[in-house]
């Protein structure tokens, strides 16, 4: 993509990129190290009036989730990357599956998808302070990340929509919200993580849900009229109505290879209804990318297995 001539940008642009020169064959092209997990959402029903999505009127809803890193190797070490991740695919009766990646970070340092490249040029270049003095929107992030601190556990992590979405009662009815898992810890292991172990983050769920479970409080915040929901940039104030939809419990993990969160794609823009799209450009660019690194990851997969059914 050559951005300063006026040509598109291409979901196909964002995934060379993200991939880097080599592609690893088979793993998501971001995001590529993870693992997947299983459990229950508890809805407290407190999001009915404000949605008719199926899972947010009381009951219990299973979900299929996946914990991962940012990056595009599958092997890198865990305490290396810069963001954390947790993604989750809700699984009503009704066949309306509602899919969501949330990052650690609550907002983005740029707004729109062609900034988002720039941004991921100037990591790869090393000239990200630059890239940052020369988009002031940046400030929320970098105030963010200069108080971040990582903690020991995808346990607990706080992890973020980022982006904004609408909750759709009845017709011409919205609500702007943004969303947060929040960690519920109850559980504390003995061991201590090991920061010479690649997987250290990995074993450690792995060993914490082995002593019971992990939950999350599904948080929503409310927008008011005094926010744009379509800039991820800017924080919504702490003022703003917080209601809890439930809790996330997680029983179940999965090494990622043998797990059924592996052959998801967590496209944003896959909703039920009662849920909707703003108008952030980045929704529309992030369910393309997705749907592009998907098609290469899944092409790869099956070509590996027509190959090893020749040589059996
Ligand atoms: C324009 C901006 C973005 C682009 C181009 C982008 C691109 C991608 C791509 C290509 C993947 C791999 C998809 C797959 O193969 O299944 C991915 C995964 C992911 N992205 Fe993004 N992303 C963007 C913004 C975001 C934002 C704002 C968030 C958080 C709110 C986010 C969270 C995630 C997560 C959690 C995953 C892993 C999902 C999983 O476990 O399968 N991304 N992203």
């Amino acid at each position: 993509a050559n951005l300063g001539t006026g040509n598109a940008l291409s979901a196909q642009d964002f995934v060379d990129l993200q991939q880097g020169s080599t592609a690893h064959a088979g793993f998501r092209r971001a995001h590529a190290k993870g693992f997947c997990v299983a459990g229950d959402f508890i809805s407290s029903g407190a999001l009915a009036p404000f949605s008719s999505a199926a899972v947010l009127q009381a009951g219990r809803y299973p979900f299929i989730g996946r914990f991962s890193i940012a990056g595009n190797n599958p092997l890198a070490p865990d305490l290396k990357a810069p963001v954390r991740s947790f993604a989750i695919t809700l699984l009503p009766e009704t066949a309306q599956q509602w899919r969501i990646a949330m990052n650690t970070p609550p907002v983005l340092a740029v707004g729109t998808p062609e900034k988002f490249y720039l941004q991921l040029q100037a990591i790869q270049n090393n000239s990200v302070p630059q890239f940052f003095a020369e988009h002031p929107e940046s400030q929320a992030f970098v105030k963010w990340r200069s108080t971040y601190q990582a903690s020991s556990s995808f346990a607990s992590e706080r992890y973020h929509s980022i982006n904004a979405f609408y909750l759709q009662k009845a017709a011409g009815q919205q609500q702007a919200v943004k969303w947060a898992a929040v960690p519920m810890l109850t559980s504390t292991i003995s061991s201590e993580l090991d920061e010479t172990d690649a997987d250290a983050l990995q074993k450690e769920f792995f060993a914490r849900l082995n002593a019971g479970m992990v939950s999350f409080d599904w948080q929503f915040t409310l927008g008011t009229d005094a926010d744009d929901e379509n800039n991820a940039t800017v924080l919504w104030p702490d003022s703003n109505v917080q209601i809890s939809a439930g809790t996330l419990q997680i029983h179940q993990a999965t090494e990622q290879l043998d797990g059924n969160c592996n052959a998801l794609n967590f496209d944003p823009l896959v909703l039920p209804r009662g849920v909707a799209p703003t108008a952030d450009p980045i929704l529309r660019a992030r369910a393309a990318a997705y749907a592009e690194s998907h098609r290469r990851r899944a092409r790869e997969v099956l070509v590996q297995s027509v190959v090893g059914d020749q040589h059996e």
